[in-house]
């Protein structure tokens, strides 16, 4: 039986799908490439194209037995979807729908899914918790709870038993050093202040510092890309051992402020990293930071690589040996 993979060709999709070739398993990866990289992919059978295809989706499942689905296939930029909301639906909610609708015609019952600390909005208390209150601060996150919404109703009507990931912000790089983090255009903070250090950009925007947090800058809980990949196939095993659909948050459970993030990057690389400071970007909430004791109870899953101080090390020796990201693939 294989696993499928949406989005396998991504930042976090193609750690997992790293992780689940060194567990043993069987992986097909859909995705049109429209943010992944081909060369990301260090196996699996891969379908180029789009999840919202539905003769695409149905053969591929008709050639391969699959009894499980990982779906990180989205868009997933907070100030994107501030600008172009439709995109966010179209992609992420009619996208899933296509998926589920394609589960359901095949008979697989399995799906984990990436959701986010963006369905929380501005949280009620730090840190959060998975029974907390929901209330997007904007679309990308109101999308994720839209599919989690979704999915618990094919869980309900059709049986389709869905494992929901809420990660906080993915950093970090494989051990190899094969494989990193390319996104184009790059929006995530660390990979911009490690393209800072390189001289490939004049300086970093730090975008506001009047929050109300001690150096008036957002905090953010960095979690390393391994040890999600690591989350997936505890999920995926939780699902096949017959249990119930769930949610989990997976965080470190420690906040970093844009700020000390930069100061950190400096101490790693040794190199003057300029900073401007703008207004605040729309849509970012203050402060998001993760209790991740359930995943850790119930999945048994605890983060190996916590210090941010490493995270960046890890990220910094793949920009150092990747200047232009997967290049031209
Ligand atoms: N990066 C983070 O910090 C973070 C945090 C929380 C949640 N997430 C979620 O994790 C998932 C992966 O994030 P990422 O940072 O690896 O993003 P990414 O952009 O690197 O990966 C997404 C992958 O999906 C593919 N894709 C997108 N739409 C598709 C479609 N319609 N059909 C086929 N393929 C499609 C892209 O080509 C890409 O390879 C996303 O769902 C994102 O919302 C990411
Ligand atoms: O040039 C930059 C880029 C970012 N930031 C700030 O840095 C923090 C982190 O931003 P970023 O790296 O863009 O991540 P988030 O917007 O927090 O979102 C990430 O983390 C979310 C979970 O917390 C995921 O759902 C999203 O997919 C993922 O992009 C935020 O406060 C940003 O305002 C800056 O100050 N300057």
């Amino acid at each position: 039986m294989a696993i499928l993979v949406t989005g396998g060709a991504g930042y976090i999709g193609s750690h997992t799908v790293a992780e689940l070739l060194d567990r043993g398993e069987e992986v097909v990866v859909l995705d049109n490439l429209q943010t992944g990289h081909k060369a990301a992919l260090l196996g699996g059978k891969l379908y180029e194209g789009d999840l919202r295809d539905k003769e695409l989706l149905s053969k591929l499942f008709s050639e391969n037995s699959i009894d499980a689905v990982i779906h990180f296939a989205a868009n997933s930029l907070v100030g994107e979807s501030m600008q172009n909301p439709g995109k966010y639906y179209d992609n992420n909610v009619f996208g899933t729908l296509s998926l589920l609708e394609a589960m359901k015609d095949a008979g697989v019952r399995r799906i984990v899914f990436s959701s986010t600390a963006a369905t929380y909005g501005e949280p009620e208390k730090v840190p959060i918790e998975e029974g907390d209150r929901t209330e997007p601060t904007n679309v990308y996150g109101e999308t994720k709870l839209m599919m989690e919404r979704m999915m618990s109703w094919f869980d309900k009507v059709l049986g389709i038993k869905y494992v929901s990931l809420r990660y906080f912000n993915a950093a970090g790089a494989h051990e190899s050093g094969k494989i990193g983090e390319d996104h184009r255009p790059e929006s995530h903070l660390i990979p911009l202040v490690l393209q800072t250090a390189l001289k490939q950009r004049p300086h970093i925007s730090v975008f506001g510092d009047d929050y109300a947090t001690p150096d008036g800058t957002c905090i953010r809980d960095y979690i390393h890309v391994s040890d999600l990949a690591d989350a997936h196939m505890r999920a995926v095993n939780y699902l096949r051992e017959g249990n119930d659909s769930n949610v989990f948050n997976l965080g470190n459970g420690q906040g970093f402020s844009v700020k000390e993030v930069i100061e950190t990057a400096r101490k790693v690389t040794g190199l003057d990293i300029p900073v401007v400071t703008e207004p605040r970007r729309a849509g970012d909430p203050a402060v998001l930071v993760a209790s991740s004791d359930k995943a850790r109870s119930v999945l048994g899953w605890s983060p190996k690589r916590t210090r941010l101080e490493d995270i960046i090390s890890g990220a910094w020796g793949w920009h150092q040996s990747h200047p232009q990201g997967y290049g031209d693939e």
